[in-house]
Order: C-alpha cells, then sequence, then structure tokens
C-alpha cells in the first residue's frame, strides 16, 4: 500500500480551512501507488453539497523543486481539453503546501477506474489520449531534465551492482549488455517534447473505453516524444507479467495514437529501440526497489522481470509487428 505518511483527520480537517473545500468528512488512504502518500477526501464541499480531493504528501522519489512543473503543465494541458487533475489553491492562491513533515498538495478528483487487464478498445483510447496529450503540450515553456535518461539508467545499474544477481543469475550481465547496446543505438535527434514517461493502465482512469482522465506526471520531462509511446507500449501490450505478448492490443495503442498525433518515419524507425529503452527503465527502476525495499515492507514490491521479459521481446521482435500496419 502507498501511505507512508500517516495523517491524523483532524490534521487533515485544519489543513482544509486554508482552502474553500469545506470541512472534513472522511479520509481513506489509497492502497494503491508505490511512490506517494495518498488520501481520497470527502468534504461538505465549498457549496455544502459535498466534494471529493485527492490529498497528496510527497515521498521518496518527487523532488519538492519539480512541483511548479508539474503544477504549471497539468494548467496547461486541462487549458487545452485534457482530462489531467488541477492542483488547487488555497485562499491566498499556495499550491504547495506542509502537512505531517511532507510537502503536501491538495488535488482534483476525478472519476473513472484503472484497469488491471486493457482491452483493445481500452489500448487504442489510451493510444488517443496519449497523443491528444502530446498534441496539447506543444507550446507549453516549462522544461525537465529526464533523471531516468540513458546516464541515468548507467548510474541505476551501477548502484544494483552484484545484486542484480540475487534477483536472478545472470541480470548484471544482460543488463550491462543492454546499456552497451543501447549507447550505440539510442537516437539522437528525434523530436522531443515534455513527456509523460510513466502512462501506465494504473495511471489512466476510464470509464469503460472511455479515458475519463490521465494521472501521476511526476516522472514528467522532457525527452524524445517517441519514447512516451515506447513507454506506454510497454505496459499496455503485455500481460501483467510480461509473459504474453497481446498484438491485438498493441495494434489498437497504435491505430488510437495515429489518430490524434502519430509518428514520423524516424520515429517509426527508432520504435524498437526505444521499446527497449522502456523496458530497461522500468527493469532497473523495479529492481533498485526490490534490492533496497524490505521484503516485510507495507509496499508491495513490482517484479522486475516482468520488465525482463518485455526487454527479451522487444529485442527478439520482428519490428514491423509491433504497432500493427
Ligand atoms: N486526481 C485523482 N483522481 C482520482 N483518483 C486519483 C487521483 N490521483 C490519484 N488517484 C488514485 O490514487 C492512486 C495512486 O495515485 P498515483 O498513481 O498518483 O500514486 P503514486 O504513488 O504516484 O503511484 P505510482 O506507483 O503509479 O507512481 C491511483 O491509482 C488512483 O486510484
Ligand atoms: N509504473 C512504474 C512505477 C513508477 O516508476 C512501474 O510499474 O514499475
Amino acid at each position: 500500500m502507498a501511505v507512508y505518511t500517516q495523517v491524523p483527520a483532524e490534521e487533515i480537517d485544519a489543513f482544509l480551512t486554508r482552502y474553500d473545500a469545506g470541512r472534513l468528512v472522511s479520509a481513506k488512504g489509497i492502497a494503491e501507488g508505490v511512490e506517494n502518500s495518498n488520501y481520497l477526501l470527502e468534504t461538505t464541499g465549498p457549496d455544502g453539497n459535498g466534494h471529493r480531493y485527492i490529498l497528496t504528501l510527497y515521498e521518496k522519489r518527487v523532488n519538492e523543486a519539480d512541483l511548479p512543473f508539474f503544477m504549471d503543465l497539468l494548467d496547461h494541458l486541462g487549458a487545452r481539453g485534457c482530462l489531467v487533475p488541477r492542483f488547487i489553491a488555497d485562499r491566498e492562491g499556495r499550491r504547495l503546501q506542509q502537512l505531517a513533515g511532507r510537502p503536501a498538495c491538495l488535488i482534483e478528483f476525478l472519476t473513472g477506474i484503472s484497469v488491471t487487464e486493457p482491452t483493445a478498445g481500452q489500448a487504442r483510447a489510451a493510444g488517443a489520449a496519449l497523443g491528444a496529450m502530446h498534441r496539447a503540450a506543444e507550446g507549453f515553456a516549462g522544461t525537465r531534465r529526464n533523471a531516468l535518461d540513458l546516464p541515468g539508467w548507467h548510474d541505476l545499474a551501477a548502484r544494483c551492482g552484484a545484486d542484480f544477481d540475487r534477483i536472478a543469475p545472470g541480470l548484471k550481465a544482460r543488463v550491462a549488455e543492454e546499456l552497451t547496446f543501447l549507447d550505440t543505438h539510442w537516437p539522437a535527434e528525434l523530436p522531443r517534447s515534455v513527456i509523460h514517461a510513466d502512462l501506465f493502465p494504473d495511471n489512466v482512469l476510464m470509464l469503460g473505453d472511455r479515458v475519463t482522465g490521465l494521472i501521476d506526471f511526476y516522472f514528467s520531462c522532457t525527452d524524445i516524444r517517441a519514447y512516451d509511446l515506447a513507454v506506454t507500449h510497454s505496459a499496455w501490450v503485455f500481460s501483467n507479467d510480461g509473459a504474453t505478448w497481446h498484438g491485438d492490443r498493441a495494434a489498437a495503442l497504435g491505430a488510437g495514437y495515429r489518430e490524434t498525433h502519430g509518428l514520423t518515419e524516424a520515429e517509426r524507425a527508432a520504435f524498437p529501440v526505444l521499446c527497449r529503452g522502456a523496458a530497461l527503465r522500468f527493469l532497473l527502476t523495479r529492481a533498485y526497489d526490490w534490492i533496497n525495499t524490505p521484503a516485510d515492507a507495507l509496499v508491495t514490491r513490482k517484479d522486475p522481470l516482468a520488465y525482463l521479459r518485455r526487454l527479451e521481446f522487444y529485442a527478439a521482435a520482428d519490428p514491423a509487428m509491433l504497432l500493427g500496419a
């Protein structure tokens, strides 16, 4: 579960008095997610008719100095019709607060559920939403370096060191070999933009086949735009354990992205390498967390090998099949 910081209800109620949000009716810790502490708040609402909010306390990986970038990005995207949650300002215009010793924000609640086994129709909607987000991001002036880029992957791999082989024998050598491949083949010249960089099914809220919200922009950064589609691909077109490839979902994801944005020839040519990079990125962060999170911690560790399986799939795949026609 992801409630690292427990906040007493009285403290949340007092926190809410800074806002035009009503009084606290209930506060429930949200189990999903691994990065931050999230609460679902029900309040009497600004007008007494009841309202829901998300309260997020920022934990290990989110740097407080990056929060203005995320806030401005969501304002920009929201103003251009993307279904993203806005950060709510208090009566003095402040969006970033401190609560229980952590940076904290009150955030708009969006309806919808995250699917665990997407259908092709849902993958198509996710692809279309990603393309629409890329269109809406055009003209956004903010920039943020991707700390989880190729140099960042080298750094993470070095920090895992010999411990890789505690996860699976031979993993250290396989990661080293892949980094060497990516050092040679990673594309340098592709269009860059602001990307989400973590558009997994758990970060897309849906009702049926309709996207109702894109959330969790805390990895968003400036990087190769088509890499965002590769990240999304790696997360949507396999079974969760990475053992089964779903070609129908992949074709649908590609079709959805083409509906709203599309890839250039150069992006298409580089796509298999971008997918290998995406698979390695999640293999590495999961391996690092696996090694550094005690097995009895409250948070559920995610399986790094589910991304090793994806990596091996991409390394062997016929490039033409990755996105359908
Ligand atoms: N704005 C929102 N509206 C509705 N539900 C939300 C919102 N933000 C977060 N949630 C809920 O809280 C859960 C965790 O949020 P989020 O994915 O941002 O957490 P995280 O700890 O950053 O997780 P991750 O492991 O995906 O990085 C989501 O799966 C969703 O159920
Ligand atoms: N979405 C990521 C967690 C955030 O890096 C994963 O499933 O590994």
